[in-house]
């Protein structure tokens, strides 16, 4: 069986065709680093980790790109509120993330570009789209650069939406645009905005709004078309329509898949730093050992919704518990024996069926289970043979899977790096209770106290700063 995805644009299950032979160009939203990450980051990170690893699993040459959103206006409000500068803030909101994927083994793209690293590029894009028709400068003189939404048919064609039926474009101040549904390419500079945050543009001196980044950062690295693009289901409308929109009235032909991740919800509703419900990163990576975390976040499959709850994290390390207590076992009885140095198994043809049908991580995880059990019955009547055969299926599904517990990662992470994140993020929460304290926002510093207190993560305020301790 030939792999097959659900395309959220043709919104059908797809046989998967690469544009080259052999080889895969993924590009997939990453985060506009504002603030510190949250599970609902994790998860999609992980849930396209998963796809590029099958993927690199089965023969293909894959470049994955996921980039920062480094110069966004949320980045500009909170670096103005804690008077801090907005790349700093950028910057060290990067490396949280950086730590948090790292805990949980989301493999380092191929590349991972800053939005601010390609401003030329954006440029060039937004040119063409004036020059073709499809863009105007708005004439107030703001220098800002709208895309002309009804002058171009096919708007809507990724979400299936009429322009008539769509909400206007949310810029947070909206000059002089011709229709409330254009939405921004390019910002001119405010007063009172940083000069660094100002780029010089043919329309003067400016930032780029957020959808044009994409386009310009995906087309750089993987060209003007490429296999897939993916994100979370929240970046559907209107972030992936309005990159679909813009790349294709400037003549790209883009992304010839779309691929999006379910929500981690709390209470129904989308985990997201706006709505004050998240569990940060740093939260979870306190809570459970990080190959728990990744377990329990790559379980479900990727499309679908993953509502936090309590116990779920128990749930997940009693899962793990059997996989290890299995390749625990094993390794114990086999050695001395012939069997001792297990054969390398390919993963077993319905673990492949499962992953080739849309990535159906749970059916998958039916298979290892399944292989979990068996093995255990052929330890238990001493048919080494089989059981080693078994040994050699679990590790490299679970290799696949990125959740092999033998893997040397999972032992050094749980001392050293799982140390250095959860540092790096109690740290960033800590400085957010601060600026929370000298703002006199006294509620929101005991709430991230309590929260972190919650955590088990103790705080002691003195006369140096505050210090924390981790109590487990
Ligand atoms: N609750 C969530 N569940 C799953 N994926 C999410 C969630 N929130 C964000 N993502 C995904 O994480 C990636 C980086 O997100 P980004 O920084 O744009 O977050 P965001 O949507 O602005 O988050 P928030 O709403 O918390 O501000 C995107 O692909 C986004 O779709
Ligand atoms: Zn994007």
């Amino acid at each position: 069986m030939t792999l097959r995805l659900y395309d959220s644009k043709l919104r059908n299950l797809v046989p998967f065709v690469p544009l080259v032979p052999g080889r895969i160009g993924v590009y997939v939203c990453g985060p506009t680093v504002q603030s510190s990450p949250h599970i609902g980051h994790l998860r999609s990170a992980l849930a396209y980790d998963q796809l590029r690893r099958w993927f690199s699993y089965t023969g293909y040459d894959v470049t994955f790109v996921r980039n920062v959103t480094d110069i966004d206006d949320k980045i500009l409000l909170n670096a103005a509120s804690s008077g801090e500068n907005w790349w700093s803030l950028a910057y060290r909101t990067e490396l949280e993330f950086t730590a948090a994927y790292n805990a949980i083994g989301v493999m380092a793209p191929t590349y991972e570009p800053r939005a601010t690293a390609s401003i030329p590029e954006m440029i060039e894009i937004i040119g063409r789209l004036i020059d073709n028709g499809y863009a105007y400068a708005a004439p107030d003189g703001t220098g800002d650069v709208y895309f002309d939404t009804p002058s171009w048919p096919q708007y809507g064609a990724l979400t299936h939406q009429k322009l008539a039926d769509m909400a206007p474009a949310t810029d947070s101040e909206p000059r002089a645009k011709r229709d409330v549904r254009d939405f921004a390419l390019w910002k001119g500079h405010k007063e009172g905005e940083p000069a660094s945050a100002s780029w010089s543009s043919p329309w003067g001196r400016g930032r780029p709004g957020w959808h044009i980044e994409c386009s310009a950062m995906s087309t750089k690295y993987l060209g003007a078309q490429f296999d897939i693009h993916g994100g979370g289901l929240d970046l559907r409308f209107p972030h992936h329509e309005n990159e679909l929109a813009q790349s294709h009235a400037a003549g790209d032909p883009f992304a010839n898949y779309w691929l999006h991740n379910g929500l981690v919800s709390v209470a129904g509703q989308k985990m997201s730093k706006s709505l004050g419900n998240s569990v940060f990163a740093a939260e979870l990576l306190s809570q459970a050992r990080p190959l728990v975390i990744r377990y329990y976040l790559g379980a479900a499959h990727y499309r679908s919704t993953l509502e936090f709850h309590d116990g779920a994290l128990a749930e997940a390390e009693a899962a793990l518990s059997r996989i290890e207590g299995f390749l625990e076992r094993a390794v114990r009885r086999l050695e001395g024996t012939r069997f001792a140095s297990s054969t390398v198994e390919l993963v077993p043809d319905d673990f492949r069926e499962a992953m080739d049908d849309d990535l159906s991580v749970p059916q998958a995880l039916g298979v290892l289970h399944e292989a979990v059990r068996t093995g255990n019955a052929a330890l238990d009547s001493e048919d080494f043979a089989e059981a080693a055969r078994l040994l050699g299926q679990v590790i490299a599904m679970t290799s696949v899977l990125g959740i092999n517990p033998l893997d040397p990662q999972w032992a050094s992470a749980d001392q050293s790096s799982t140390g250095q994140a959860l540092s790096s993020l109690v740290d960033r929460l800590l400085e957010d209770r601060e600026t929370a304290r000298k703002a006199r926002d006294f509620a929101t510093a005991d709430r991230i106290r309590d929260e972190l207190g919650q955590a088990g993560i103790t705080i002691e305020d003195t006369s140096t700063g505050a210090h924390w301790s981790f109590d487990g």
